[in-house]
């Protein structure tokens, strides 16, 4: 459906060039959700705003529904931008206007009679759990309000493709939650396909099929969401991932814990589980292997296909002269140790 062919974009300033893009190809089959995430800089948006021409690429090409939109002519671009809606972090709203009358807007311009827009946009304002607000104006609404007319706008053309530039990012965790299930909820519902930029893995692993990163501008790694997650094959996607699994310390461990250990503390333990882990019982093999007790503090686990992956906080006790061999076990495992301190 989004077909994204060796593009490259540079901007030019009066004395250097920065490229923003560079051979950048990647493939959104129909009816899936596909996240493009990476770090401040990296070339998100541009990326993003290329898929509708916003930005043109220097070079490449962008066919979306079996159209290279980069050799149309101006009134055919407008017209295949009508499949092509989008939402921003910012929503974008016309203030002046009622929660209708920004629904209303695109249908409007497109002269279609009142009676049907009324009727779309009450259809609309119901798809995005709006109705009551349709007479508020976009000051009195919630940033998640805001985002949802801006979701009900962009469909009122019954686009194929939605472009999600950040959408989540200037809302609260809860409200994000509600975001991301309507967006699930109306990739299923009208088959459109999804594609999105963010900076957080937890988004792309609570509604995206594949994922890519990138990194100054270039595709360093994609897949399908598990495998990334399974079998992260670049630091950046490793660091994308452990910052979507949090565990943290509990207080009463927090004030107990010393830097170092005077020979009758034990130690705390953050253990990194990937794809590369041995998908077997390590923390109970351990303990049998070596005379140690392995208490869970805090976990986050989380699996993808068959293999789990995740953080585990573990105090270990026991056999205080088997403490290094466990440690050895562990990264023996692929799994990467850190010694947070004593308690
Ligand atoms: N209009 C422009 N003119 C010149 N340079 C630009 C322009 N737009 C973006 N850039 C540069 O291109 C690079 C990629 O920017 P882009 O906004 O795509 O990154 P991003 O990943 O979306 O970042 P952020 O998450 O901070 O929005 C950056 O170095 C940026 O400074």
């Amino acid at each position: 459906m989004i077909e994204l062919k060796n593009i490259t974009k540079i901007f030019r300033q009066k004395d250097r060039e920065i490229i923003a893009l560079s051979d950048v190809s990647l493939k959104v089959e129909p009816g899936k959700i596909y996240g493009v995430i990476g770090t401040s800089g990296a070339g998100k948006s541009t990326l993003i705003r290329c898929v509708n021409l916003l930005e043109k690429p220097t070079s490449g090409d962008v066919i979306v529904d079996g159209k290279n939109l980069t050799v149309l002519s101006g009134s055919q671009l407008a017209r295949e931008r009508r499949q092509i809606g989008m939402i921003f972090q910012h929503f974008n709203l016309l203030s002046s206007r009622t929660v209708s009358e920004n629904v209303a807007f695109a249908l409007e311009l497109d002269h279609v009679p009142k009676v049907k827009i009324k009727a779309r946009v009450s259809e609309l304002l119901k798809l995005v759990g709006l109705e009551e607000k349709a007479n508020d104006y976009p000051a009195n609404l919630s940033g998640g309000q805001k985002q949802r007319v801006a979701i009900a706008r962009t469909l009122a053309n019954n686009p194929k493709v939605l472009l999600c530039d950040e959408a989540t990012s200037a809302l609260d965790p809860g409200t994000t939650r509600a975001i991301l299930n309507l967006l699930k909820d109306i990739n299923q519902r009208l088959n459109i396909t999804i594609l999105l930029i963010t900076h957080e893995m937890a988004v792309v692993k609570s509604i995206c099929d594949f994922v890519a990163v990138i990194s100054e501008g270039k595709l360093i790694e994609q897949g399908t969401v598990s495998d990334i997650f399974v079998n992260p094959k670049t630091e950046l996607a490793k660091e994308f991932i452990n910052t979507s699994l949090h565990v943290e310390i509990p207080d009463f461990y927090m004030r107990r814990l010393k830097s170092a250990d005077p020979g009758n503390l034990s130690p705390l333990l953050k253990l990194h589980l990937t794809g590369a882990t041995a998908n077997g019982p390590v923390l109970s093999q351990a303990a049998r292997l070596f005379d140690v007790d392995t208490k869970i503090i805090s976990a986050q686990m989380d699996h993808a296909g068959e293999k789990n992956f995740g953080v585990i906080l573990t105090e270990l006790s026991g056999n205080r002269g088997n403490y290094p061999n466990v440690i050895e076990f562990f990264i023996n495992n692929q799994i990467k140790v850190e010694i947070l301190g004593y308690v």
